[in-house]
């Protein structure tokens, strides 16, 4: 499977208020326990809710303007326009070129796409570039579009690509424009841009599920189903092409044996605070210690040879921990339980 960070983005369009707008937060924040390192979720609100979005939205969900005004000359007065400048001192980090609304309604030409990408990235912004066969007729065709973005692409970290489909293509037409997509990217650009880069699905559909599993769709521009609980699910469905069993919030990264025993110290150490010496406590800890056992299988990529993490015992002060290699106890080691030391040191391995 590519390696590459699957990116779901919802576009709230113009279809909100503020009510909602808190709404969506709201469910984003309660129900996302974990950042998801391997996995992008962004949204992407009216301009006029990026500030509310940014200031209340958790951190680990990015934030997408829909669009931004580029100054084609040197600074002047463009009332009601937002400039790229406006959206990163906001703290946003992502934005949307070339949507086919844009295209469409508003007459942004692909050179003008193109400029805008590049003119984004090199302020420090991060974009969803927009293609589509969603255009005008006489529109530009794909390939047109896509090759004027690319001659404004050095560098494809920060860039993802959104295809758009005609109205009522059938998912079957996205993997193959996915594919086709990438192949153009092969021949025209390199095998590595063709690799890495992110190449989104952004149509109406109801069939996520299956197109996450598709090996050129690396996630979703989605629209009108981002404006209810139906994102999440969108979004599980597709967390769960990686971390098969899983769900939305409850899906964690791979951890290190480190992450892992940090975190169940952080929450014992907190317990013992509320509670120093009760039964409960106790109790509480054998739970955590068949918790770290129980996530045996996820393997530590760095140290392939640590299986187990299964022992965790308090004294005093000091939790001790024990490391089981393959079924042989490697070590135990002493570790200070108070929370700095925990957030500061460097004690494992
Ligand atoms: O920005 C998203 C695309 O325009 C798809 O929108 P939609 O999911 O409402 O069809």
């Amino acid at each position: 499977m590519a390696t590459r960070t699957f990116f779901v983005c919802g576009n709230w369009k113009s279809d909100v208020n503020t009510d909602a707008v808190t709404t969506l937060i709201s469910a984003l924040n309660g129900k996302l326990k974990f950042c998801l390192k391997s996995f992008k979720v962004v949204v992407s609100p009216p301009q006029v809710f990026l500030n509310l979005t940014r200031s209340s939205l958790r951190r680990d969900v990015d934030v997408a303007s829909q669009n931004f005004w580029m100054e084609m000359e040197k600074k002047g007065c463009y009332s009601a326009e937002i400039s790229a400048e406006m959206l990163v001192n906001l703290g946003i980090t992502w934005v949307i070129v070339g949507h086919s609304e844009r295209r469409q309604l508003w007459g942004e030409l692909d050179e003008l796409v193109g400029e805008k990408v590049e003119y984004a990235l090199s302020q420090g912004l991060k974009v969803i570039a927009c293609v589509g066969e969603n255009v005008e007729p006489g529109g530009s065709d794909l390939t047109t579009q896509i090759k004027a973005i690319v001659d404004h692409v050095t560098d494809w970290t920060n860039v993802v690509l959104a295809y758009q489909p005609a109205v009522g293509a059938s998912w079957k037409v996205a993997t193959e424009v996915h594919k086709r997509l990438r192949e153009w990217l092969h021949s025209n650009k390199t095998s590595a841009v063709a690799q890495s880069i992110r190449i989104i699905y952004a149509g109406l559909t109801t069939k996520y599920k299956k197109l996450s599993r598709k090996e050129n769709i690396d996630g979703f521009l989605v629209g009108e189903g981002s404006l209810t609980p139906r994102f999440l699910k969108i979004v599980d469905q597709a967390v769960n092409k990686y971390y098969p069993g899983t769900q939305f919030g409850e899906h964690e990264d791979p951890l290190t044996v480190s992450d892992k025993i940090l975190r169940a110290l952080r929450a014992a150490n907190a317990m013992k605070k509320d509670n120093p010496n009760s039964h409960a406590q106790a109790a509480r800890i054998w739970k955590l210690e068949r918790e770290l056992i129980n996530m045996d299988d996820v393997l530590v990529k760095s140290k392939k040879d640590i299986k187990t993490v299964n022992d965790l015992r308090a004294r005093n002060d000091h939790w001790v921990v024990t490391i089981h290699v393959q079924g042989t106890r490697l070590r135990s080691t002493m570790v200070p339980a108070t929370y700095e030391h925990l957030m500061n040191s460097n004690w494992i391995f």
